[in-house]
């Protein structure tokens, strides 16, 4: 026979504290620990980025956006489709150390160093969800150092991006072309070199058979 007891009548047992936890993990639009969004210019990985993080600000997460200032072309995150998230221009990533916030992105993670992606590790143990975008592949076809510090934070989400191949039109460009005055831009810069987008250099995003590959 069983008999139907409430735990709360049981003798000998402390009533369960009610209140909530201090630290309300809030509601962050299903953001991972670390979601990083990587492919070729013009792939719309600041349209997703934008995408993931505009809502936020008509909720109560803190969040803030920071981008290279070693990227010259915008003074914020702004997709080529026209939309644009408020943002922070920043040399390095190390004092957000100093702050408490729920979400942090980070756009044009290539351009910043390895240490930075190390402040994103402590910053994703603390509690903090990060998404980081970025091209994934330089000017040579070759993996950003930073980008590989940030696949080996092991991120829950991963997104890869492709873009119209700005030679033969098919939807399968994965590698930007550095372009000197309309011409394959063929060196072999030391890498991770960030290179400017002023004017100094045009950029196609190619597929890999209309990529041109550093001859030296
Ligand atoms: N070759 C291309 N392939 C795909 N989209 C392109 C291309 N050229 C221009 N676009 C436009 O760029 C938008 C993506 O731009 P953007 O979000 O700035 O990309 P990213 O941040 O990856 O450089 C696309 O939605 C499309 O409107
Ligand atoms: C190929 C290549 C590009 N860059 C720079 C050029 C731009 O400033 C950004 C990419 O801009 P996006 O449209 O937001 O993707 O990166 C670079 O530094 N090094 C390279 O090899």
């Amino acid at each position: 026979m069983s008999i139907g007891v409430s735990q709360q009548s049981l003798p000998g047992l402390a009533a369960r504290p009610t209140t909530r936890p201090t630290r309300r993990m809030p509601t962050t639009n299903g953001l991972s620990d670390l979601t990083v969004i990587v492919g070729p210019m013009k792939s719309g990985k600041s349209l997703e980025l934008i995408s993931l993080l505009s809502p936020l600000a008509y909720s109560d997460v803190t969040h803030r956006v920071y981008q290279s200032a070693r990227h010259q072309r915008d003074d914020k995150v702004t997709s080529r489709s026209g939309s644009s998230l408020v943002t922070t221009k920043t040399m390095s990533l190390e004092p957000l150390l100093d702050d408490d916030v729920d979400v942090v992105g980070v756009d044009e993670i290539h351009m910043f160093d390895v240490a930075d992606v190390e402040v994103l590790g402590t910053l994703i143990e603390r509690g903090t969800r990060v998404v980081a975008t970025g091209i994934d592949l330089d000017h040579r076809g070759e993996l950003f150092a930073p980008v590989r510090a940030l696949f080996e934070l092991g991120p829950q989400v991963v997104t890869h991006r492709r873009a119209v191949c700005d030679v033969c039109r098919e939807f399968r460009a994965v590698y930007t072309q550095v372009l000197d005055r309309d011409r394959a831009f063929t060196t072999r810069l030391a890498p991770s070199t960030p290179l400017p987008d002023d004017g100094t250099f045009s950029y196609e995003a190619r597929c890999r058979s209309c990529f041109v590959f550093p001859t030296d």
